[in-house]
């Protein structure tokens, strides 16, 4: 194995003993660092704005108060904010709070990596993020299991800033499934490749190319469903488990040779370049100053393809077929349109 890969017994919670960690933003991330680092012992208080998430907060019993005021509390902050949002954030309640000694901390390296954020010398700057949706780190850790994260040092005024960082994964339950030691910029680049071409935008582009191809060609739209979603996480869970061979074990034969002989022209050597002209865009910043100006302008790309997202006819289909299936417990459901958290 070539990775650093920290567990339970290389990381010691005694680094955040007697320290405050400020848990800046109370949303996906926010909600799980917070309640697994109380748990695991951590004393935590929450910056964030009036709002929603600032009751949510309240309601789980976390002393919450306005970032500034968190950011001037706490030995450790952990900015927890939209990463679009995070550097006129950091200028106008974070900076003002740090001082020497203290530590600068964030789940995702973007704000580092693409200088929205250039913290002064004097502080520890470190990373622990978790490789999960925020929702699962918490599930996770409430079952007893965990989230792989990656950890990095960025600056290290302390002379344990990697100690410190540690303890914070262990707090989160993230050293009871591996976490790997890395640095910013390999953090970044990975993540955003991940969640651009496999995770969330090539995973839902070939879900809804299979619906829509079965429903065009006349097939059932829950039959189409069934076969393009839902079974999707029951082979992945497969996968998960036991790697590819665990899945091709348990599919047929036949599924076998078809999946082997058929996959390569769906994800061709095409999608291949094109996976590495997303990586060039990523690590020359390209993308980085696409979300930005986006962002600056109000988001009219961004609202009108969440829009086509949320109306396309698998989600209509699947709201109907998953009322029916009792056991599931989702973390997040749409309500009025709108996607909220479930209380826990
Ligand atoms: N989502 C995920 O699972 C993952 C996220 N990350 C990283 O974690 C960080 C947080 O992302 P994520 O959890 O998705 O964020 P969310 O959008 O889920 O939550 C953002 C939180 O920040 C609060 N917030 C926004 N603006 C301000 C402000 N000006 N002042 C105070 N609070 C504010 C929001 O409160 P309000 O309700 O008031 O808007 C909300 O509580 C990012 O760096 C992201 O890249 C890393 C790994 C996975
Ligand atoms: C896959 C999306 C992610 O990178 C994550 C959950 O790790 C994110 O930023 O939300």
């Amino acid at each position: 194995m070539n990775a650093k890969l920290y567990y339970d017994d290389n990381a010691d919670l005694r680094w955040l003993t007697g320290k405050t960690v400020a848990v800046i933003g109370y949303g996906s991330q926010g909600h799980a660092h917070a309640l697994n680092l109380r748990e695991s012992g951590v004393n935590v208080i929450i910056g964030i704005r009036p709002g929603r998430s600032r009751d949510r907060a309240n309601e789980q019993g976390f002393q919450t108060m306005d970032v500034k005021d968190a950011a001037q509390a706490a030995d450790v902050i952990q900015i927890l904010t939209p990463d679009h949002l995070q550097g006129p954030l950091y200028e106008e309640c974070i900076k003002p709070g740090l001082k020497p000694g203290k530590a600068l901390a964030f789940a995702h390296g973007f704000a580092i990596r693409f200088k929205q954020i250039i913290p002064p010398n004097d502080v520890d700057v470190f990373m622990v993020a978790p490789k999960a949706p925020g929702h699962l780190v918490r599930r996770l850790y409430v079952e007893g299991q965990g989230t792989p994260a990656l950890v990095a040092v960025e600056q290290d005024a302390t002379g344990h800033a990697l100690d410190i960082a540690l303890a914070y994964a262990k707090g989160i339950g993230a050293t009871r499934a591996g976490v790997i030691q890395t640095t910013f910029a390999e953090e970044t680049e990975t993540d955003l490749f991940g969640e651009q071409t496999v995770l969330c935008g090539g995973v839902s582009q070939l879900i809804q190319a299979g619906f829509e191809t079965l429903v065009e060609a006349g097939y059932q739209p829950e039959i189409a469903y069934f076969e393009t979603l839902h079974e999707l996480k029951l082979i992945v869970d497969l996968i998960y488990e036991g790697g590819m061979g665990a899945m091709w074990y348990s599919v047929s034969d036949t599924a076998e040779y078809g999946g082997l002989s058929v996959g390569p022209r769906i994800v061709t050597q095409e999608t291949k370049q094109e996976m590495a002209r997303v990586l060039k865009d990523i690590q020359d910043g390209t993308f980085a100053e696409r979300w930005m100006a986006e962002n600056a302008k109000g988001r009219p790309e961004f609202n009108r393809m969440r829009r086509d997202a949320k109306e396309h006819p698998v989600e209509s289909v699947g709201r109907d077929l998953r009322s029916m299936m009792s056991w599931l417990k989702p973390s997040v459901v749409e309500e009025d349109g709108i996607q909220k958290e479930v209380k826990s």
